[in-house]
This record gives C-alpha cells, structure tokens and sequence, in this order.
C-alpha cells in the first residue's frame, strides 16, 4: 500500500574515476583483479530460490590470457529454460504487486553497490572476462550500468505520473500494467551494462524476467546477479541462464505466456527470433513486444573543411576502442581528397603508437577480440584485403591467437566505395576508408546513406556549417545518434539516448523513458460520480 507520491528527481551521471597511478581506485582495482585470478569460479544458473548446478561446466579465459581459467559455468538445457519460466511466473504476481517506490529502492541500492563496495569487482570481472581496459571497463560495467539503474528509476516516476484529463463528473486514471506473462532478455557479450539493463528495466517495470547472457559474458553477468539479489531483488524476478540461443528460442518463443524479447546482438540472430516469434502468434495470450538493437556499419564523413587533428582523433578512438567491438565503432570513413595524405599520415602514426597487450597492464590502449570465432572472422576480412585488387592494408594486418585472441588494429584503404568491408559488420578493430573528391560531397552523402543496410551511428567532421546542416539533412535515416565533429561512440545515459534504425533495430533508446513504454501495457479506468438513468438523448424529450 503506497500512502504517498514519491519524487525520484533526474540523476546525476556517476563520474568516470582516473585510476591515475597511486590513487586509492586503482589500488583497489589491481587487488580485485588479483582476487578475482587467485580463484577458481563456480557459476551456478540462478532459477527461482535456487543456484542450478549442472554436468556440463564450460571453462572462461580471459581472451588475452587464454590459459588462464577464470572458472566454469553450468550450462542448462530445455529443462533450465522451463525451470526458469515457471519460476518467474511464480514470482509474478507479489512482484507486480510491490510498492513502485520498494522496487525502485532495490534498484538504486543496487546502484550504489556498484559505485562503491562492487565497482573495483564489477570493472575487474569486465577486464578479465571481456578483455577491456580499465577505461573502457570504468565507462561500461560501473558508470554506464549504475546510469541505467538509476536514470530508470527516475523515467518510470515520470511515466507513472502522466494522467489522462477528467472532465466534470467524473475521474479517469491510466494505470501502467506489466505485461501479461514474462519477458525474455538475451544479452550481447561486449557491454556489461547492456547486459544488465536489459533484464532490469522491464523487471522494474513490474515484469518477470528470464535472462540469457552470452556465455562470453558470464563471467560478469552473475556478478550483476548476485548484487541485485543482495540489494533485495525478489528471488524468481530474474532468473539467470546459460543456455545455448536456439535452447531458450524453441521453449521461450512457444510458451503461451511469452510477453516479449528484450533482445541486443546481432541483426541475424535477431531477425530469426521475430521469424520464429512470428510464426508462433496463434500460440500466444497476447502480441508480443519485440525490442532488438542490432548491428551497424557506422561511418565517419570527413567534410574538406574539416580539422584534420578532430577527424583523425575521432578514427583512432571511435575504430579502435575496445578493438572496434562496439555496435557504434567507426567502420568506415570517408575521407575528402584535399585532406587524405595528411589524415592517412597521421593514423599510421597513430596506429603504430598503439600498445597491445593484456588488461592487467594499464598502458594497453588495445586488448584481445572476444574468442577464437570473432578472431577467425575478423582475419577472414583483413586477409581478404591483402588478396584484393580492389583494396589495400594501409596499416596493422598483423593476427595472432598464440596467448590470446590479438587483432592489430588494421585500417583498409578501398578503391571500390562498395568494397565489402564498407558494407558488411566486421565487430572488430578494422576501419575501412574512402578517398572521394573534395568537391563530390552531395555524392559522398549519398553513398554514404546507400552502402550499408544499418543505421545505427555515424559523424561528420567539418567546419563549414552549411556543409553540417546538408549532412544532417540528407543523413537523416542513415543513423538514430548522430554525430557533429566527435566520434561516433560513447553514448551517455540521460546525454544521448542510444538506438538506430533500418537493420541496427527496432530503435527504442535503451536507457531512455522511450524504451521503458514497450514494457508497460496502460489500463484506463473511468469513474462516473452521478451516471446517467435514461438511456435517452436531450432532443428525444417532448416539449
Ligand atoms: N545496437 C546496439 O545497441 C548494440 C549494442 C551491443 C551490441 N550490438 C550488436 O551485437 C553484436 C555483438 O554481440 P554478440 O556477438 O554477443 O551478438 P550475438 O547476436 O551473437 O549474440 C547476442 C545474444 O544472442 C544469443 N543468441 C545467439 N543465437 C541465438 C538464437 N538463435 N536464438 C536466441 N538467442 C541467440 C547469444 O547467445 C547472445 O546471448 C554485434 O552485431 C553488435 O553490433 C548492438
Ligand atoms: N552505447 C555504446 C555502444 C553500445 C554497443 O555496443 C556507444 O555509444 O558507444
């Protein structure tokens, strides 16, 4: 029973911690990491009440130090997936009954455990278990997932209080329902806070949840799990599995309570889920919601009155961040005649100035690609390069898998604008660039808009402002975040909502009040105070 209306203001963004050398988070950083390789992890499923052993336990190396062994998950099979769904629809209805303002407290408290007791072991696991940097993992695994928790939970207030009007005589209201049965959450390897986001912002709308993470990503994941149930989450609201996709597809996309998919990976896997779920409606209580932010094939349009320095920064980072395993990172650019031996220049110099190595060394900008099949595709294309006539390496090239899965960051010049690796998502740190004549940037606009079948992010470096606004005009459908002179990465919670269009999704802004609406289902209710006797109008009366 709620016997108030509580007020959840707009947060603030976690600030992004330094780890200069000698500070008090880098220490405790480096002892997490310490910790964390000192032991062997156990990692059961989490299905109701219950941590799910099984005999099939999947060893996790972290992708730089392949011999290492972080520890062993257990993998499910059919009978997880239906464990988990039964257990989430026990939970259902204590769950959707709770006081908003008790679910919202155990996710701000799981919040703040993750900006402080958790937050060196949250970042250590994305470090070893996804092969980031400290950086990257501070922005992803602490900063971006306490946003998310937190940005939500001052969202959904903002949607509870929109109320219909009520004219004299009478009083409406909207309730904002969960939806009728659970949502399935199947999350992508490279970011711990999509991740956890996925599962927790429909189950803070009142949802139970069934949640798949990528076995790459395991080792973080039940870390996340572990700290919400500490913050008090409910057992049996989320339940997390290791199963493989098609597993979970066949006993999830066929059950009669199926709700809707919160779904971030790849477009191929996501189109076949909406076949499949297609295919089923009949079977279903009610249309589901299907939620899905895919791949991309971003690009960076360098303008001739560009910066040479700004588009140069933008490539380095925005390409080669994370080794280019970011739905976001700059595929493809395209670079203007009067400036591309200078812009050449300086990215082989800034290539060449790249360290790799393991995460455990602070002063590695570049990391390992996730396992030996990314690695294999990824070689597959920059192989393909050095055979090509109709393209060349202009830098990197170099592959090995001997201590772990490393990709030297690798830039591609093409002479064909529609040279394979200027359309298709190559998810790793492989940048493609097009020289076009300075003078041909209505063309280029048009090329650019045309190459690939995403749409999810992209930049135009320039000076020239008319040259700005054409491109925003004419780009319009070719990226849901758009960038002007900045890379076409890094997205902030509150800042940019994040999402694209034609293949990158269904664009419904992960973290904004917009994606929150696909997993609530609005009941109106009206209420007459003096309803009408007489089925009869005014005019029938006699004079
Ligand atoms: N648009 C975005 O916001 C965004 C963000 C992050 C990643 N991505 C995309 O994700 C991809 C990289 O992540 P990934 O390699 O983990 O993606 P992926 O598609 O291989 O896997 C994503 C999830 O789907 C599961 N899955 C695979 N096959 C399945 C099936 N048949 N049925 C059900 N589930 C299945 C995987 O196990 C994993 O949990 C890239 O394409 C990237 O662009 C997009
Ligand atoms: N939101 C992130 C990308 C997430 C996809 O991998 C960014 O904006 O760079």
């Amino acid at each position: 029973m709620s016997l108030g209306t509580f007020h959840y203001p707009m947060p603030a963004n976690e600030p992004v911690l330094q780890y200069a050398p000698g500070s008090k988070e880098r220490e405790l950083l480096k002892k997490a990491i310490a910790e964390l390789k000192a032991q062997t992890a156990d990692i059961p499923m989490y299905i109701g009440s219950k941590e799910v052993k099984t005999n099939k336990k999947i060893a996790l190396h972290p992708p730089h130090e392949i011999k290492h062994t972080l520890g062993y998950f257990h993998m499910g099979d059919e009978k997880h997936v239906q464990q988990a769904i039964d257990a989430a629809l026990a939970a259902k209805n204590d769950w959707a009954a709770m006081p908003w303002e008790d679910r919202a407290g155990i996710f701000l408290k799981a919040a703040d455990l993750l900006a402080t007791k958790y937050r060196p072991y949250i970042n250590a696991a994305t470090m070893l278990g996804q092969s980031k940097n400290v950086f990257q993992a501070e922005i992803d695994s602490a900063c971006e997932l306490i946003d998310f928790l937190r940005f939500n939970v001052h969202y959904l207030s903002e949607i509870y209080k929109q109320q219909p009007n009520s004219a004299p005589g009478m009083h409406n209201r909207m309730e904002y329902r969960p939806l009728e049965g659970f949502v399935v959450a199947v999350t992508p390897f490279n970011f711990t806070a999509i991740s956890g986001n996925l599962p927790t912002s429909a189950a803070m709308c009142g949802n139970v949840v069934v949640w798949k993470p990528a076995n790459t990503q395991v080792f973080a994941a039940q870390m996340f799990m572990q700290i919400l149930l500490e913050a008090g989450l409910p057992h049996g609201v989320i339940n997390l599995i290791y199963v493989d996709g098609p597993v979970l597809g066949k006993i999830c996309f066929n059950h009669r309570d199926f709700a809707g998919v919160h779904f971030t990976g790849s477009t191929g896997v996501f189109n076949t889920m909406w076949e499949t779920i297609g295919k089923n409606m009949a079977n279903y209580k009610s249309y589901p919601r299907i939620v899905g932010e895919t791949g991309g094939k971003d690009f960076v349009l360098v303008h001739k009155s560009a910066d040479v320095d700004v588009a140069v920064t933008a490539l380095l980072r925005g390409a080669f961040e994370y080794q280019g395993q970011k739905c976001s990172a700059a595929s493809r650019a395209y670079i203007p005649s009067n400036l591309a031996e200078k812009i050449k220049k300086k990215l082989i110099a800034g290539v060449n100035s790249f360290k790799m190595g393991s995460v455990e060394d602070f002063s590695n900008f570049i990391n390992a690609v996730i396992d030996e099949r990314s690695f294999d595709k990824i070689k597959a294309y920059i192989d393909g390069a050095k055979r090509s006539k109709k393209a060349s390496i202009l830098v990197g090239g170099e592959c090995s898998k001997k201590e772990g899965y490393f990709i030297q960051p690798t830039i591609i010049l093409a002479e064909d604008p529609k040279y394979v690796t200027l359309c298709e998502e190559i998810f790793g740190p492989v940048l493609t660039l097009y020289v076009y004549p300075a003078n041909e940037f209505e063309e280029v606009l048009e090329l650019v808009d045309t190459t690939s079948p995403y749409a999810l992010t992209g930049s135009i470096i320039a000076k020239d402002r008319s040259a700005i606004v054409l491109a925003t005009e004419r780009l319009r459908n070719a990226a849901g975040n758009f960038y002007i002179n900045d890379k076409p990465t890094g997205a902030v919670v509150g800042q940019q909502p994040f999402g694209g269009a034609r293949a990158s999704g269904t664009n419904d802004k992960a973290g904004s009040i917009l994606n929150l609406y696909r997993w609530l289902s609005a009941r109106t209710i009206k209420e007459t105070f003096n309803p009408p006797v007489d089925y009869g109008y005014p005019f029938m009366q006699e004079p």
